[in-house]
């Protein structure tokens, strides 16, 4: 049997940390990562309109001539309604940026244990662990996690935030101003697309909070049974995720299928998380999404997500609300909305069951 460090958190059951158990032995694949059938990838579309991949945005042309930036942004309208996830080049985040943040995310989780250990998660959601589990025999994801939260700055618990690989601080704080200056432009370009003024989704005219995951999917030796990641929609406005450029292991749902992201080097995918699905009243949707491991090298990606503070009010824009489009979520406040996230296991898109009117008249 396994005789793995256990790690410990307030809310979530205790489970062995992944990268220790692939290191041990190569070939070790305990029962509770073996997915039942339905649930296994490969099921990579054969739908040969689906694996042309998800939308690409070239960002340099949305601040282009008049008639240029209008294509470009009904473009982007069209990615965020019928894809709900694009990827992004000319972002405008430095290439050097990108390279630095997975070497030293890369570099933290190759650090020993004991190391990690220093940072182990303890009830907030921050810190070295795995997603929350809630029962014994809930299937576990072949992955490991690092969660900091970045933004405010003056909001960050340092405690967390590692002291090795040397730069690691450094580098996560540049990344993580450069993904806000991102995330605030396309958040307002992605209101634009919807006939709203393009501070609507605006935090309250504070400044965004984010949150950085680190995912670090070890080496597996049969990726055709496990999932890295489990199906789950993203809490946030949006997402910015930052993947291997080697591997392949982000899968999208689409017309009932999973459709693979390549992964194009230098770009950033971004989706549509949960609170813009409820502010466009419906009109974007969050997107479902999973990750497999790779039985040939270990895989790292880095979302970076978008949120508003925890006091927010949230809800569908009132532009967005009419006779013949009724609001399909009540408005709530975020901090209720996370407290619910954290207490409820997400199957695919279950969180949004939170703020969805029911019986509508
Ligand atoms: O590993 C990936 O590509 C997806 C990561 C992800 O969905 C997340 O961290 O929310
Ligand atoms: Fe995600």
């Amino acid at each position: 049997m396994f005789n793995l460090m256990k790690l410990h958190s307030a809310e979530s059951i205790s489970i062995p940390v992944v990268q220790e158990l692939a290191a041990k032995d190569p070939y070790a694949l305990p029962q509770r990562y073996i997915r039942a059938e339905e649930e296994r990838p490969p099921c990579i579309t054969t739908n040969t309109n689906l694996i042309t991949s998800i939308p690409i945005i070239d960002m340099e042309l949305l601040s282009g001539d008049d008639e240029c930036r209008q294509i470009m942004m009904d473009n982007l309208a069209s990615a965020c309604k019928e894809w709900g996830f694009f990827q992004v080049v000319n972002h405008g985040v430095a290439g050097s940026v990108l390279e630095q943040m997975k070497r030293d995310v890369r570099g933290f989780f190759l650090l020993p244990l004991e190391e990690k250990l220093k940072y182990v998660m303890k009830g907030g959601g921050e810190g070295y662990g795995q997603t929350l589990v809630f029962s014994d025999d809930q299937k576990l994801d072949w992955s490991d996690i690092f969660v900091l939260r970045t933004l405010p700055q003056d909001g960050t618990n340092m405690d967390f935030w590692p002291t090795k690989p040397v730069d690691f601080r450094a580098t996560v704080d540049t990344f993580s101003k450069e993904i806000e200056k991102l995330s605030d432009r396309l958040l307002r370009l992605i209101a634009e697309t919807l006939g709203i003024k393009s501070n609507s989704f605006e935090n309250g005219g504070r400044k965004w909070e984010q949150a950085i995951r680190m995912n670090y999917h070890p080496r597996c030796p049969r990726p055709d049974l496990v999932l890295g990641i489990s199906p789950h929609s993203d809490a946030s406005a949006i997402t910015i995720l930052l993947q291997d450029d080697e591997v392949t292991g982000l899968h999208i749902r689409k017309a009932e299928e999973w459709v693979p992201v390549q992964p194009i080097p230098g770009a950033l995918v971004i989706n549509i998380g949960d609170i813009v699905q409820v502010m466009s009243n419906g009109r974007y949707k969050s997107i479902e999404h999973r990750a497999v491991p790779n039985d040939k090298r270990d895989r790292i990606s880095i979302a970076t997500v978008a949120l508003h503070s925890k006091n927010a009010q949230v809800g569908p824009h009132p532009d967005l609300v009419d006779a013949t489009h009724p609001a399909l979520y009540r408005t709530f406040n975020l901090e209720n909305f996370r407290k619910s996230l954290s207490e409820n296991k997400q199957e695919g898109k279950s969180a949004l069951q939170f703020c969805k009117i029911q019986s509508l008249p």
